[in-house]
Order: structure tokens, then C-alpha cells, then sequence
């Protein structure tokens, strides 16, 4: 039977369905309206600003859930750009998403976003509201595999912070950047280990500590004040000495969303964290796994740079993402739950 859509006023929005070491990424493919803006920043302002009860239909239920996760595809002022994107979830719009890097990497390669792709590496600069990320997407026999990215300047911001975190009295963590901006604190400080311990439990303990640092430390960032605030907390298995050991975290983000991957913006800020206290060189490469489902992405510094007046590295993120599926959505107008509700 041929797929038609069922009777409906509206417009259509379509989608590719991908997923990123288990976090879902939700490529729109048409539907929205012109994102008006003379920048990605400013796209991204103008979305949450005048279309934002679409990132609602399409994350929300019933058409996504609590912890979906979406790309807006969009052009970028930058001549090096292939395309450039805003990212959505459960809360409004981040500035960096490295499982998605990964995954548009791979669709900008299938969907011919880039012209003639090279073997065995086909590069493509993805545009996202924290600056140009440049991904190299494996590409042989006309087929598209794992990617790599290298992130913007990713920079520890401040080390052995104390704040008082509601139900756990007061917590030193780390603060670092990664295009998006994390708290960091072991597990253990909470009696909790991010592979074993009920998810409940972790996402408590890192929104309790998100809570604290959002009311009191202030951010900062040198190119923008959009970029300058906290978009969540990871918990890690405080293995953060150079080994060949795997080591795990999980990241609550947004509100209370919880990563399915490794993430890659968090990995890019821990090992910019790890480099900035001397614990890894150069080049040397690490893999994280995500505490919610084992799934794994590599890390390694890669150059010295700055960001202001931020010393500052270079990190590569390698993983792998996969195609689950293409949705065509619509609404009904009588349908009272067609802008989108979340269970909390
Ligand atoms: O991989 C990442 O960087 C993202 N995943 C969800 C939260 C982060 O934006």
C-alpha cells in the first residue's frame, strides 16, 4: 500500500530520523518557514523568538518525547560553511551538539549537501551557533561511516569551583567549554556510579547541581553572551588521569534531558579539562562512554589555540551514527494535543 498521508490542514513537516550512540537526532528535512537572521546567532534568537511552537511539535509528544533532540538546517553567513544548523530539545535551542555533528555529517554526504565526495574522507563544515565545526565523514564505495570533528576552542573556565547544591550541601567541581558550557563533578561526591546507579538518581543529582551553578556562578564567554550559560552537568566516573582505559559520564542538559551518547560537546570540554590540569598530552586519545547505554565515542586534544583570553585546545570527537527512519508529520486541527505536551 502506498504511504499517503492522512487528511490534514497545514503544513507538513518531514524529518530523517537518526540516532547517535542511542541520542536521537531528528533532521528536518521541510516544513518550517523562512529563519530569518543575518547570522546562525541571530537564526537561532529568531527561531525561540517567533517559531518555537514547532521545535514543540516535533520534540514533544506525540510526535517525539522528553529527551528528543532536533536539527534545523539553515544557511550560514560563512563562505566555508557547507550549511549551518540550530539545534533543539526539551528546553529551547544549545549551541553545540556533537552527536549531532556526527550524524549531519553523514547526511550532508547521503543527502548531497556537499558536492563530489572524496575517499576516504569526506569533509564537511558544519556551521553551529558556537562557530564551524569541521567534520571528516568516512566515505567509501559511495558509502558513508563514522565521522570525526574537530570542535571550536574548547577551554577549562574555572577548576575547583564550590557552590551549595540543594540536598547535598556544598559540591567543588569544574566548569568547561566545549561549545556549549558543563559542570563536571565525580559521581561518587553523590554515593552514585554512572553506569550502575538508577538514571533517576543521576539526572536529581546533576539538575540539583545545574541549579546551583546556573544561580551562582556567573558565565562568561569571549565571542558572544549567547554562548555565555551552563547547559548542563556531567557526572563522571572521575577517571580522568591519561589511561587506555574507557572511561564513563553521563550529562543531564537542557531540562533534565538526558544524553544517550557519550556526548560530544561534553567530551570535547572534559578533555579540554583534562588538558588544561595536565592529566593528558597531545594526541593522546581517550574513549567515553555514555553511562545511560555503553555507547562510545573517542577524544584526544589535538592543538593548542586560545579563545580570548582563554588558553585553549583543539579536541577531535570520532562516533558513529545510523539512520532509523523518515517520518511526514502533520496536524489535525481539532486534535487538542497537536502543539505538543511532555510528561515530566
Ligand atoms: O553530543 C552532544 O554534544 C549533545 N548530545 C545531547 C547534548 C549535547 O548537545
Amino acid at each position: 500500500m502506498e504511504m499517503q498521508l492522512p487528511p490534514h490542514e497545514g503544513v507538513e513537516l518531514s524529518v530523517v530520523d537518526m540516532h547517535t550512540g542511542g541520542e536521537p537526532l531528528r533532521v528536518i528535512l521541510s516544513g518550517y518557514p523562512e529563519v530569518k537572521g543575518d547570522s546562525v546567532l541571530s537564526k537561532r534568537r529568531y527561531v525561540r523568538e517567533h517559531l518555537d511552537h514547532l521545535r514543540r511539535v516535533l520534540m514533544y509528544e506525540p510526535r517525539g518525547h522528553y529527551d528528543m533532540y532536533g536539527a534545523l538546517i539553515v544557511d550560514s553567513e560563512l563562505p566555508e560553511a557547507d550549511l549551518g544548523v540550530l539545534f533543539m530539545h526539551n528546553e529551547g535551542y544549545s549551541t553545540m551538539c556533537g552527536h549531532a555533528v556526527i550524524a549531519l555529517g553523514r547526511f550532508a554526504v547521503d543527502y548531497k549537501l556537499v558536492k563530489e565526495p572524496q575517499s576516504p574522507e569526506t569533509q564537511v563544515n558544519i556551521h553551529c551557533p558556537c562557530g564551524l565545526v569541521k567534520a571528516f565523514v568516512e566515505y567509501s564505495g559511495g558509502k558513508t561511516g563514522g565521522v570525526r570533528f574537530l570542535s571550536v576552542p574548547a577551554f577549562a573556565f574555572a577548576t575547583d569551583v564550590t557552590v551549595t547544591v540543594e540536598g547535598f550541601g556544598e559540591v567543588t567541581l569544574d566548569i568547561s567549554y566545549g561549545g556549549a558550557f558543563y559542570a563536571f563533578v565525580n559521581a561518587q561526591r553523590f554515593g552514585l556510579d554512572v553506569t550502575k546507579s538508577r538514571t533517576r538518581d543521576l539526572v536529581d543529582a546533576a539538575t540539583a547541581v545545574t541549579n546551583a551553578v546556573k544561580s551562582q556562578v556567573k558565565l562568561h564567554h569571549p565571542t558572544s553572551d549567547d554562548l555565555a550559560f551552563l547547559y548542563g552537568t556531567i557526572l563522571t566516573d572521575g577517571k580522568d588521569n591519561y589511561s587506555s582505559e574507557v572511561t564513563a559520564n553521563i550529562c543531564v542538559f537542557a531540562e533534565a534531558q538526558v544524553d544517550r551518547s557519550p556526548t560530544g560537546s561534553g567530551v570535547t570540554a572534559r578533555v579540554a579539562l583534562q588538558y588544561h590540569k595536565g592529566l593528558i598530552q597531545l594526541n593522546q586519545s581517550r574513549t567515553f562512554q555514555s553511562g545511560s547505554t555503553g555507547s562510545q565515542f573517542t577524544g584526544k586534544a589535538v592543538k593548542e589555540t586560545e579563545c580570548g583570553d582563554f588558553k585553549a585546545v583543539v579536541v577531535e570527537v570520532a562516533g558513529r551514527a545510523f539512520y532509523t527512519g523518515v517520518s511526514r508529520f502533520v496536524q489535525e486541527p481539532d486534535d487538542k494535543l497537536t502543539h505538543g505536551f511532555l510528561l515530566k
